[in-house]
């Protein structure tokens, strides 16, 4: 069984130009492996396509109540697909928030790629539940607002290929209004896209998708984090997904990384008893939470399955 590429030979943060070019090679055997193209000038594969993510003693607290997120600790490498599970109103949502720098940390260390975050920035894209495509816009300007420094022309056909890749360049002047849930969905992750972003993140991005949309937009998703190296972090309820496109999956409980379970298996993901052995180990961790000595009320009674 393959283990994730940065589990032997990945040390963030401070990879050394033969590491960098190992972890390279490494991303096209995993693309030569769904058969993908290995001709660079069509892929934006880079050895720093990803960013990093570093949180030390994370704090949040909102005016009232307790911490959500309470002295969390957590390291996201550069190009990894990590997955954040946990029960609702755990601080999932939170989390994903503050790495966006859509909110603000208590008190703690939050870093993409060494350096402290402020604001959304170029590199990082969020992706929600819902898709937010403006309703006035075609599908096309709508994926262009993500490129809107760029010249008309290029930004264009930047739009156009994002459309392509995510499968919907024949709905490219059709208004938001006449897509299915699951169109709208891909909309919005060309709109993410565009501007080849290097932290991609994505806050249940499939929730509202039938079972079978799901699954088709899971395997858009990873083929799309193969083909360009971003790193992914993924916000979902569904641990079945979380083990279907992740790498690592962090489980959130009492504000704090209750669980960082490695997903050893090769993509792309098949459900048999190695995918079933992951599932079953993170959904007893969920059903039979901690008591490390934290307290089981407030927190606790927040908690819904
Ligand atoms: N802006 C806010 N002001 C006050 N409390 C907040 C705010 N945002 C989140 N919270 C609280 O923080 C806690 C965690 O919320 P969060 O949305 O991060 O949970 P979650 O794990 O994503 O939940 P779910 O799975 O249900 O989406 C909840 O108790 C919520 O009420």
């Amino acid at each position: 069984m393959a283990s994730p590429f940065w589990k032997n030979n990945r040390k963030p943060d401070s990879m050394t130009a033969a590491e960098s070019s190992m972890s390279t090679n490494h991303l096209n055997n995993r693309l030569a492996a769904k058969g993908f193209s290995l001709n660079e000038d069509h892929l934006s594969i880079g050895k720093d396509a990803g960013i990093s993510i570093h949180l030390q003693h994370v704090t949040k607290r909102f005016a009232q109540g307790p911490a959500v997120l309470d002295q969390l600790n957590l390291t996201i490498h550069k190009g990894e697909f990590a997955a954040v599970v946990g029960r609702s109103g755990c601080g999932k949502s939170t989390l994903l928030r503050l790495i966006a720098g859509l909110d603000e940390i208590s008190s703690g260390t939050l870093l993409r790629d060494g350096e402290p975050v402020n604001g959304i920035g170029p590199s990082t894209r969020v992706m929600f539940q819902d898709s937010r495509l403006l309703p006035w816009l075609t599908v096309l300007d709508n994926v262009k607002l993500g490129v809107q420094s760029m010249n008309k022309n290029e930004a264009e056909a930047k739009a156009r290929e994002a459309l392509y890749q995510v499968g919907l360049e024949e709905r490219a002047i059709d208004w938001p209004a006449v897509l299915s849930g699951g169109q709208k969905q891909r909309a919005a992750l060309a709109r993410a896209l565009v501007s080849d972003p290097r932290l991609l993140l994505l806050d249940e991005p499939l929730g509202a998708l039938d079972a079978f949309t799901r699954i088709e937009m899971q395997r858009l998703l990873e083929e799309l984090w193969l083909q360009r190296g971003f790193t992914a972090l993924l916000v979902t309820h569904d641990v079945s997904e979380a083990v279907a496109l992740a790498d690592r999956v962090i489980l959130i409980e009492q504000g704090t990384v209750a669980l960082d379970l490695a997903v050893t298996l090769t993509r792309p993901r098949e459900r048999d008893s190695g995918f079933s052995y992951f599932e079953n180990r993170i959904l007893d961790r969920i059903l039979n939470p901690s008591t490390r000595g934290k307290s089981t009320s407030a927190r606790s009674l927040q908690y819904q399955i």
